[in-house]
């Protein structure tokens, strides 16, 4: 569960009688994610998210955040929406931390996906790039490239302890997209973590998609990388073709890719499994004490990093041309 931020009953009510929403009737710390703190908050008006922002959360980068959500329902697509109190505002603190009630979306996430729902994530994917393609504010990407050093550092030498030549292979990783990451590609908006935790569906059909904090302005193919990380691989590691075409072929009916792009799809791939690898890594090894948090399995994102490294086109993702 993520909760790092524990809410007095009464903050929490002060907190509440600010938004037009009626009194708190219950609230329940949310038994997933690995990020914010989260909770289901069950008001005389209905049920709401209540959100904590965490450590990897900049407060500068909130209205980014907000503002997006916002931009994103006008165009169709359907998330979260900020509910704004008495004062027109979005974001409070609560309990020290910076704070934002959002609208409860219906829908469940799906622990097995089948080649359907990826091929519903990439149209919702492809969607989300057009969508986003007028926002008028500019997030970078903290999690990109060069951050991706300082966090190996973070892990302080203890790779090895997690699983023995971890360490290497991570420095060799590094040290080969360093040198080849491509620059140029076309880009806007991206999710950055559409992952099967935050796409909802309903009756087989994508409902909604939540967790916009790592969204940012970055390339739309790397967005697609990581989505094919993280829907189309089997438990036993294997990639699966007919999920990475069904997802590729969906994201191309609505969003075609061009030359560069799928040629840099494999390297794109590897920086993606890296990344998550990172953050899993650094969580990993820092569990903060008291935190009820699951910390993710970094060695799933090293398996799928050495499956990546072998791939020499993106047909091998299942892109046909
Ligand atoms: N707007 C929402 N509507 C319904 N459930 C939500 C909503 N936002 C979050 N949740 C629930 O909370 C969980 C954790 O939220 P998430 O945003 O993924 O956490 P984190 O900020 O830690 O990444 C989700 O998997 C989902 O079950
Ligand atoms: N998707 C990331 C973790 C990001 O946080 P979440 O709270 O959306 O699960 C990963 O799997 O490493």
């Amino acid at each position: 569960m993520a909760v790092y931020t524990e809410v007095a009953d009464e903050e929490l009510a002060a907190f509440v009688a600010r938004y037009d929403i009626g009194a708190v009737l219950a609230v329940k710390g949310i038994a997933e994610g690995v990020e914010n703190s989260n909770f289901l908050l069950h008001t005389e008006r209905g049920f709401y998210i209540l959100t904590l922002y965490e450590k990897r959360v900049r407060e500068e980068d909130l209205p980014f955040f907000i503002g997006l959500m916002r931009h994103l329902a006008q165009r169709g697509i359907t998330c979260p929406q900020p509910v704004l109190n008495r004062e027109g505002e979005a974001l409070g603190r609560l309990a020290g931390r910076p704070a934002a009630i959002v609208t409860f979306l219906d829908g469940m996430w799906v622990k097995r996906p089948t080649a359907g729902h990826c091929a519903g994530v990439g149209e919702a994917l492809a969607r989300l790039h057009l969508a986003g393609a007028d926002f008028a504010m500019r997030r970078e990407n903290a999690l990109s490239l060069p951050a991706w050093r300082p966090l190996f550092m973070q892990a302080d030498g203890r790779a090895d302890t997690v699983s023995p030549g971890l360490a290497a292979r991570t420095l060799s990783a590094l040290d080969d997209l360093e040198r080849a990451w491509p620059a140029g590609l076309p880009g806007g908006v991206i999710h950055a973590d559409l992952f099967p935790d935050n796409v909802f569906f309903i009756s087989g059909r994508l409902s909604g998609l939540i967790d916009f904090y790592f969204a940012c302005t970055d390339a739309f193919a790397y967005d697609l990388a990581i989505c094919l990380n993280a829907w189309c691989f089997e438990a036993d590691g294997s990639f699966n073709l007919t999920k990475g075409q069904a997802m590729l072929t969906a994201y191309e009916r609505v969003r075609r890719l061009d030359d560069a792009e799928v040629a840099a799809l494999p390297i794109l791939c590897r920086g993606a499994a890296l990344r998550f690898m990172l953050t899993r890594l650094v969580d990993w090894l820092n569990v903060p004490p008291g935190a009820l948090v699951k910390p993710k399995d970094p060695l799933e994102y090293d398996r799928k990093l050495s499956f990546h490294r072998r791939v020499a086109s993106a047909a091998e993702y299942g892109l046909a041309r």
